[in-house]
């Protein structure tokens, strides 16, 4: 049997979990002390927050400990990336039972390190508490290095809608692993360990991008919060969005065994979690290289696909 959480308390779990923790240039101070210092050469810095729980965003039958540190720093280094930032660094608030094993804690702290490690952040801090649900909740922090931040709300109409990284395998992934299926492994991985296009994120600010986001709970649903902050209607052609042979076959899978919808449009049009990131260009700039155009932004109001409202929404927690 290997030992658990309860056995070596609170401080000897943060002990544990800070010794995995790297020391990077941008962290001044790092865990130790009353708050970490973080570097950014801008004078702002970029902040967010976000929480994965069990039984709504993972299942531990589903997802190893190093799965979840992935997908919870992922989730968060894109909401930076799509700010037009370069993350620095994050906080992680650990929530579990006393009953955890510390190897789970153990994954999960490298989960974090080597999803870190492709945005070019380091953890900085956190806490650990007992609770009966386990929960880790991530902020993250980003530089700007001098870029003006790329928000919801400065879509125009004439601009391009372009995105960049996978659309719907993180959806067919859930509904396979849901539906007992095995693969294709490159949807259960995405389910596990969303990968968000980090570079990409300053390169759009770089390029002129007007609006950006990550795609956390449909790209129908996510571009509504740009058509409706910007105050424009968004219009989207499924027969722009990126062809993905492995999100076809996964549909296939789903089909022969009775589940979910028929059409790979759908889960790349109402599916989270993939943390693509969408954005708005004008049309004179062109789109950077890896970017694929699916729509483009009228006046009016709302997202529109195919000229009609589309019928499939996307994720939300409370109904
Ligand atoms: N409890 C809260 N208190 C203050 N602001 C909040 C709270 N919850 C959400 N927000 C703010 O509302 C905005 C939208 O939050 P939302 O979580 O939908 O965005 P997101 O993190 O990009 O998406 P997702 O959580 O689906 O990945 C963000 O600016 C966020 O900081
Ligand atoms: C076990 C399990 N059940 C359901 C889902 C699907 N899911 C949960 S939250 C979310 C949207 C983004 O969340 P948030 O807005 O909190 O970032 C989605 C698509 C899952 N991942 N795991
Ligand atoms: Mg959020
Ligand atoms: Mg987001
Ligand atoms: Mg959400």
């Amino acid at each position: 049997m290997g030992s658990t959480i309860g056995d070596i308390g609170e401080f000897g779990l943060i002990a544990r979990v800070t010794a995995r923790f790297p020391q990077t240039e941008n962290v001044i101070i790092g865990p130790g002390d009353d708050a970490a210092v973080v570097r950014a050469a801008d004078g702002r810095v970029v902040a967010t927050t976000d929480l994965l729980v069990e039984g709504q965003h993972f299942r531990r039958e589903w997802s190893g400990g190093r799965d979840v540190g992935h997908k919870a720093a992922a989730q968060n280094l894109a909401d930076v990336a799509a700010m037009g930032a370069r993350p620095t660094a994050l906080l992680v608030g650990l929530a579990a039972p006393p009953d955890l094993a510390t190897a789970w804690t153990d994954a999960l702290s490298d989960g974090l390190n080597a999803e870190c490690a492709l945005a070019g952040a380091a953890v900085a801090g956190g806490d650990v508490v007992r609770s009966g649900t386990l929960t880790i909740a991530v902020t993250a922090l980003g530089d700007l290095e001098g870029r003006a931040p790329v928000r919801r709300d400065g879509a125009r109409p004439g601009d391009v809608v372009a995105v960049c990284g996978t659309l719907g395998r993180s959806a067919a992934g859930l509904a396979l692993l849901r539906a007992g299926a095995d693969g294709p492994a490159e949807c259960l991985a995405a389910h596990r360990r969303p990968r968000p296009p980090y570079a990409e994120g300053p390169r759009a600010a770089e390029l002129g991008a007007t609006a950006m986001l990550d795609v956390s709970d449909g790209l129908v649903q996510d571009l509504g919060h740009v058509a409706a902050a910007s105050g424009v209607s968004v219009a989207l052609r499924t027969g722009a969005l990126p062809a993905d042979p492995v999100l076809d076959e996964a549909v296939r899978v789903l089909a022969e065994l009775g589940a979910g919808p028929a059409r790979p449009a759908e889960y790349m049009l109402a599916g989270g979690e993939d943390h693509a990131l969408a954005a708005t260009f004008p049309a004179e700039t062109g789109l950077p290289t890896g970017w694929t155009e699916i729509g483009v932004v009228t006046e009016g109001d709302g997202v529109t696909v195919d000229g009609a409202a589309p019928v499939r929404g996307g994720w939300s927690h409370f109904g």
